[in-house]
């Protein structure tokens, strides 16, 4: 290492170097021990070739040089969160920047840069309300920013229509973009990444596009259920993410359902989907969807009473998309009309939102009644936790029937069903699917009850 300290600060020497001990090696590598993945990141983004070069240089062979993360299991650090300790490193990093040489490849940076141009600036972890329907996916998408590449890649984030997918996945691609210099972040959506290679292959510039997609250093994709049924586009992907993957660069996805219910997606993509992390966003509680609002309210520097919050709140159910369209517009109207928000102004202003969210919620209701309704027992039975045969096979054909002929999701359709995990839906599922196969009797059986429930959904 005393080569090295004519060429690096004393600082770069304290906060890298020291923190390397030799670990292992074999006639090729050499193992080095760090303290964390984030500062394992950072020395093979900063130094891993230099000190390669000058292995070779002393060695005359090529020597690989290999991490090992080891954290000292008793120093009060390890005792630390690992959010704490990537937010810890991260000051640390930022503050001995400043007297480091800028560094040939990536380099963490402090100053606040232009927006990016594929991003929307508001999507920050800052404007991100954390509940417990998605404190998972944000801490995941929280430590993939710190540590792009390293111990979640790749991540898919999957869930409902307007829970926040994109602004997780933004937010990550905006935190990278400021924390470290020259990192080259790609965001598109599944149908831009189709038409982008759909183009170059009409204008037969596939290399160029080649060349963007697989030299980025975080690549992030949103909507990959638009994907299914295009297979050229998948086969392309499956190549830039095995190039991507083979050089450690981060990729998060995004997805309306877990990757196993898509339909028309070749088992190899699925499975390197699947290889990573996939963590869900469910609905918000009643307490998040209020503190969105809030957050929202302190945002604009605006305030409503407590009880038109409560009533929004209690009415718009599943999507965060239109918990704001709400806001904003009882906002505007107050604004524009001059009048006091009162809960009376909000309900009539919003009816069209608040019919919307209870039609949502009916169709599940009335599948659940009926079902009840018919093998003599009560929704609350259906939602129990009871798994005795007797309710067991009623709520399995609920549960399909609600996948039958609703939008919601089996994550959707667990959560109302007792909060069930959506596996346990897509094994119901798949239960009354062979039962109808092999009992004549139950497909009728099915059948009858699905137009039992779109009637009388009709008539209201
Ligand atoms: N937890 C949250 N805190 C604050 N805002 C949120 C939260 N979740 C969602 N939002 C806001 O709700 C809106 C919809 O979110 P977003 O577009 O990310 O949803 P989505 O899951 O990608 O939806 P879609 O499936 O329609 O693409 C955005 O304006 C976003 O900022």
């Amino acid at each position: 290492m005393n080569q090295f300290s004519a060429e690096y600060s004393p600082q770069e020497i304290h906060m890298w170097f020291e923190r390397m001990q030799y670990h292992d090696s074999t006639e090729s590598s050499i193992v080095i021990a760090v303290p964390s993945s984030f500062v394992q990141d950072q020395i093979e983004q900063r130094y891993a070739r230099a000190i390669e070069d000058r292995l070779l240089e002393i060695s005359g062979s090529p020597i690989k040089l290999e991490f090992h993360v080891q954290r000292a299991a008793s120093s009060p650090r390890a005792q630390r969160s690992s959010a704490q300790l990537v937010r810890e490193e991260q000051q640390e990093a930022s503050a001995s920047q400043e007297s480091s040489r800028s560094a040939p490849r990536l380099s963490v940076t402090t100053a606040v840069k232009r927006p990016h141009p594929s991003l929307n600036q508001r999507y920050t972890f800052d404007n991100f309300v954390i509940g417990e329907n998605n404190n998972f996916a944000a801490n995941a998408a929280l430590a993939i920013s710190k540590n792009p590449g390293t111990a979640y890649n790749p991540c898919l984030v999957y869930g409902g229509v307007g829970l926040g997918k994109t602004h997780l996945i933004q937010s990550i691609g905006n935190t990278v973009y400021q924390d470290i210099d020259n990192a080259k972040i790609i965001f598109v959506s599944a149908e831009e990444f189709t038409n982008d290679f759909l183009n170059a292959l009409r204008e037969k510039q596939t290399a160029q596009f080649k060349n963007k997609y697989r030299y980025a250093d975080v690549l992030l994709i949103d909507d990959i259920h638009f994907l299914q049924g295009k297979e050229e586009t998948q086969e392309e992907l499956f190549h830039t993410f095995n190039a991507l993957y083979e050089a450690n660069k981060q990729m998060v996805f995004t997805c309306d359902r877990p990757v196993s219910e898509l339909r028309q997606l070749k088992d190899r993509l699925r499975n390197r989907f699947e290889r990573g992390l996939n963590v869900d966003l469910k609905p918000p509680s009643f307490e998040t969807r209020l503190a969105i609002l809030q957050k929202k309210l302190e945002q604009s520097n605006r305030n409503i009473p407590e009880s038109v919050l409560n009533l929004i709140c209690s009415n718009v159910t599943t999507n965060v998309r239109d918990l704001e369209k709400a806001l904003t517009r009882i906002l505007a109207y107050a604004e524009l009309v001059g009048k006091d928000i009162t809960e009376e102004v909000a309900r009539q202003q919003l009816k069209d939102i608040f019919v919307t969210h209870h039609q949502a919620s009916i169709n599940i209701d009335f599948i659940q009644r009926a079902v009840a309704d018919y093998f003599n027992l009560t929704t609350n039975e259906l939602k129990s936790k009871k798994r005795t045969a007797a309710i067991a096979f009623p709520r399995q054909v609920a549960m399909y029937i609600a996948r039958q002929i609703t939008e919601l999701s089996t994550t959707e359709v667990g959560l109302e069903f007792g909060g069930r995990d959506h596996t346990t839906v897509m094994y119901a599922c798949q239960k009354i699917e062979n039962k109808m196969k092999s009992d004549s009797t139950i497909e009728p059986m099915v059948k009858r009850l699905i137009r039992d429930i779109r009637e009388s959904n009709a008539k209201g």
